[in-house]
């Protein structure tokens, strides 16, 4: 067993989540649920026990709970999300962590983050500027880890961090150069090829509608498992989103 995988499953409002750089589009709920439900089961069945947060059947976002919390060790930090009718979702993250024996703290006062703009890649954690994460909370995410070394990054016409970039277990960082202002990046063939959750030793999950850049980190000797996530990559979600997992 690798650790735990923090997930909530979808409800019946997923489709009025929100969107900033997408048109809408219409939302198999149905459907959603299915990939969902085979989602967590590849991260099951590469170890990671699936501990689901309550169902927010009222909160259409509610199941891109990388957004609630960051963890670093046995601290997890509850964002505050820059969308105001995001913050709700943090209240029964809060609830599962602790039930975890996990330390929470919180970022408060005007400080705005959302995990999706965190990044960690070993002793380095990256947190996108965005237009749901500040300056402040990247200050009281710096001063919560000390022990990390936290760099902010400029983002460009993406909403989160991860939407563009994420590492890939030797902590190479895979993603869109267009998007984000950090250099030595491997370039995706696709743009959901920037989305990568490692596994836990050489293995991958990535999303199905990024195969050639599947193939292309295969031949690198990684292990892709893919799941089609079509449903959430409608509202602007990724592979990353839907889960936290905690080592
Ligand atoms: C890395 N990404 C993209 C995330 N962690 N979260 C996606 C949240 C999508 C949601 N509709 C919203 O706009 O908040």
């Amino acid at each position: 067993m690798s650790g735990i995988a923090l997930v909530r499953k979808p409800g019946p409002r997923l489709a009025d989540g929100l969107l900033s750089y997408v048109q809408r589009e219409p939302v198999d709920p149905g459907l959603a649920t299915r990939q969902h439900d085979a989602y967590v089961a590849a991260l099951a069945d590469a170890g990671w026990r699936p501990v689901y947060a309550e169902p927010a059947d009222d909160l259409p976002d509610a199941p891109f709970v990388e957004d609630t919390v960051v963890i670093s060790g046995r601290l997890a930090v509850l964002t505050r999300p820059g969308a105001e009718e995001r913050r709700p979702e943090v209240a029964s993250v809060a609830s599962v962590v602790r039930g975890l024996g996990l330390k929470a703290v919180r970022i408060t006062g005007s400080g705005t983050l959302d995990g999706g703009d965190v990044l960690q890649v070993g002793p380095t954690v990256y947190v996108g500027r965005s237009a749901r994460t500040n300056d402040e909370a990247i200050s009281q995410l710096a001063a919560l880890l000390p022990e990390r070394r936290v760099v902010p990054v400029d983002l460009d016409g993406v909403l989160h961090l991860k939407s563009a970039v994420t590492a890939l277990p030797d902590g190479t960082l895979i993603g869109l150069a267009a998007h984000v202002n950090l250099s030595g990046l491997l370039e995706p063939a696709e743009e959901a090829g920037a989305h990568v959750v490692p596994l836990g030793g050489d293995r991958v999950l990535m999303a199905a509608s990024a195969p050639r850049t599947a193939a292309a980190l295969e031949k690198r000797g990684l292990k892709v498992i893919t799941v089609d996530i079509s449903e959430f990559e409608k509202l602007e979600g990724c592979v990353t989103c839907l889960s936290v997992l905690i080592p």
